[in-house]
């Protein structure tokens, strides 16, 4: 069986000067919560940006197999979703941006559809209360959907933008740019909590995630693998603490 995710010898150029990272190789399995760490600034945020294709990079990428362009990249981005550390940077409000994503991920999965053929809903409408309800769960109000992203805290953002990821189900794979990184310390346990169990539930669609975190502790607590970014490649440790 192919890999959720293969990444081949991957590099990024920069427009002058030596790229910001190359040579990054590894795989991404079913059931893998990968930790990416390294130094500030070797290239983590730029190497998901990068799986996402939101970035240029030289090497292959492969999703279940086959290139991501094959699946057409709006839909790729669907199933590999980028979940950035800074929403607030985004245009427009969380219910803009939810309906955007919406849009390409009309191809819904057979769990979802199972899914919500047990709540007797037609499974065809993509229904915004899943991702309110994930919200809500982590303390967000429903009035904050409709409020400019620049105009939310750094944590209610972070939390939104997650909800979003988790709600739609729509993504096998997770990108996760320090999605705890403004959080408290119960909301970012909460916030594990939900990812590590929506990871283990067989109805999910989610199959895999890579998390960066600068946090050894996170990272013992969530992650199955443990890599690290340097400027000569990656390297892949046994254990959080070893990075
Ligand atoms: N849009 C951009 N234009 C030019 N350089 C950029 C851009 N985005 C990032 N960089 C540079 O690329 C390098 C890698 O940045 P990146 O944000 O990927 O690092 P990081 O490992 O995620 O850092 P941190 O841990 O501080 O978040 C840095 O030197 C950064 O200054």
């Amino acid at each position: 069986m192919s890999a959720l995710l293969e990444l081949r010898s991957i590099s990024c150029p920069r427009p002058e000067g030596a790229p910001i990272f190359h040579d990054i190789s590894f795989s991404l399995n079913e059931g893998d919560i990968l930790i990416l760490r390294g130094r500030s600034g070797v290239g983590k945020s730029t190497l998901l940006k990068c799986i996402a294709h939101l970035n240029v990079y030289r090497g292959e990428i492969f999703y279940r197999g086959k290139a991501a362009k094959s699946y057409g990249i709006p839909a790729y981005r669907t199933h590999v979703l980028y979940v950035p550390q800074r929403p607030s940077l985004l245009p427009g409000t969380p219910r803009d941006f939810l309906a955007s994503v919406a849009k390409f991920g009309s191809r819904r999965s057979k769990s979802k559809d199972q899914r919500a053929a047990k709540k007797g809903e037609n499974s065809s409408d993509f229904d915004i209360s899943e991702c309110v309800d994930v919200g809500k769960s982590w303390g967000v109000e429903e009035e904050l959907w409709d409020r400019n992203w620049a105009n939310l805290s750094g944590g209610e953002a972070q939390r939104v933008v997650l909800a979003i990821a988790v709600g739609l189900d729509a993504a096998e794979v997770l990108l996760l740019d320090e999605p705890t990184s403004a959080l408290d310390p119960v909301s970012s346990k909460s916030v594990e909590e939900r990812l590590t169990s929506e990871l283990r539930d067989p109805h999910s669609t989610l199959k895999g995630i890579i998390w960066i975190t600068h946090s050894e502790e996170q990272g013992a607590r969530v992650g199955t693998r443990f890599t690290e970014i340097t400027p000569e490649g990656v390297r892949e440790n046994r254990a959080a603490t070893e990075v």
